[in-house]
Parts: structure tokens; sequence; C-alpha cells
């Protein structure tokens, strides 16, 4: 059974047809990414997972049950790091789990074996100013991984960090999979990003959103920043680069 299934997507935003025919998948313990232009119903698609948009037609399964608007069983991790400035980190990751209704009690215990794998121990009571870009968005990611649900959103985690952290941080989160293997699909406009990262890339069609290319992506894991100079992944690379371009 998939971890996630969206078929025959149609969503219409302001009179716009933004979201047209979409079909995609990911099966458990998969990362999948999806690439696409500016505008073309990337960040529409996940809304309608997070239960926030409304679609004019379609289905969406989450391990086999249909979407259920009131209870998402996606955790969403938006494109900015959106850590609450006035709550503390620790106040930041349990958030999540008391939107869902958990106690801050045991929310916080839920939260506390992550802390060393995230990079964040002895940082819980600092405020999110406090903390590098790379280590907001590791705050953010564990807040979005603490929810424990079968798929987790991943909205350009690594957008608006420097070259060298965004490396860096791409280096982690393949090793941080590869350990924990959580179903993930990430947007992302970033090729090397995608490919260093997936088992699959997906290519949206400019918007209206539909699939226009699906590419399997088999490097070997654990994978390392040598992967960038494979004349395999150059060869990938220039085909999905040819595939958004038109
Ligand atoms: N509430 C709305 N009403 C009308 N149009 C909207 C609304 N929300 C989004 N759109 C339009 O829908 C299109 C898709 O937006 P979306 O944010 O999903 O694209 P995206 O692929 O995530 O873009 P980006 O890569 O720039 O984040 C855009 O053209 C946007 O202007």
């Amino acid at each position: 059974m998939s971890a996630l299934r969206i078929s025959g997507l149609d969503v219409t935003l302001g009179g716009l047809p933004v979201v047209r025919g979409l079909d995609l998948h990911a099966e458990p313990g998969e990362f999948v990414s999806i690439l696409g232009p500016s505008g073309s119903g990337k960040s529409t698609t996940f809304g309608v997972l997070t239960g926030d948009v409304q679609p004019d037609a379609g289905e969406v399964s989450i391990e086999g049950q249909a979407l259920n608007r009131k209870a998402s069983r996606v955790a969403y991790m938006p494109q900015r790091d959106a850590l609450l400035p006035w709550r503390t980190v620790l106040g930041n990751l349990t958030l999540g789990l008391e939107v869902r209704g958990t106690k801050r009690g045991p929310a916080r215990e839920k939260v506390r074996p992550w802390l060393g794998p995230f990079g964040l121990a002895g940082f819980e009571d600092r405020y999110p100013a406090q903390l590098s870009g790379g280590m907001r968005q590791r705050a953010a990611l564990l807040r979005t991984v603490a929810q424990e649900q079968p798929v987790l959103l991943l909205d350009e985690p690594f957008g608006a960090l420097d070259a060298l952290t965004r490396s860096q941080m791409q280096r982690w989160l393949e090793q941080m999979w590869e350990q924990y293997r959580w179903t993930v699909l990430l947007i992302t406009h970033d090729v090397r990003e995608a490919l260093f990262l997936s088992d699959r890339v997906y290519v949206f069609s400019p918007r209206p959103a539909r699939v226009s290319a699906e590419v399997k992506v088999d490097f070997a894991r654990p994978r390392t920043p040598d992967l960038f100079g494979d004349p395999q992944f150059a060869a990938l690379e220039a085909k999905l680069l040819d595939q958004l371009l038109g």
C-alpha cells in the first residue's frame, strides 16, 4: 500500500486552473522530490494534502485511507522556518504535537530524544533568533518529524540558506533519512538537491500543474558529495534541466 497517493487532482484558485489531472505517489520509506517552475502549483498541491486547499476533483489517500481534512496525517514543514520568535526552541519543537492535542509535558518527552540526532541538544532553552540558519531549519524539521505522521512534506526547506550551509544540510538530511527512512515528499527548485536526496523525482509542468516527467534515481546510498562528480549524475541533471526548461 502506498504511503501517499494522489489521482486525477484538479484545483482552481480564484478562477485560475492551478492543478489539472495530477497523479503521484510515494511508497513507504521513499524519498520523493517535486521539481517545477515557480508558480506551477507545487505549494498548492501541498495545501491539498494539509487540508488547507479544497480540490475540485481527484482522490488523495494516505496509507490507503481517504484524506481527512480535519485530521491531517501529513506533517508539513513550510517554506519559511516559521519558528515562533517568542517561544524557546523546546517550545517550538512541541508546537506541532500540541496543535494535534498532545499536552505540553508528554510532547516535551517525545521531542527530547531527538535533540541529539538533530544537533540541538543544549539549545532547547534558547530562542530562534539565537540559532544559526541551519539550526533553525533542523528545529523546524524536528518539529515536523516529531508529529510521527506517515508522510513528511518539506516545502523548500533549505531555500533561504547560504550555499555552504545548504550543502551541509543536504548531506545531513541524507544521513538522517538513511537512518530513519521517513516517507518524504520534498519541493525544491534545485535539481542537484533533488538528485542527491531522492529515490524518485517528479517534474511538474508550468501551471496548471501535472506531472511532465518522472525519473528514478538509483545511485547507491549512503550518498556523499563525490556523487556530484559522477558522469551519470551530470547526465541525469542535464536531462532534468531539459525537462524543466521544456
Ligand atoms: N488564493 C489564490 N488565488 C488565486 N491564485 C492563487 C492563489 N494561491 C496561489 N495562486 C496562484 O496559483 C499558482 C500556483 O501557486 P503555488 O504557490 O502553488 O506555486 P509553486 O509551484 O509552489 O510556486 P513557487 O515555486 O514559486 O513556490 C500561482 O500562479 C499563484 O499565483
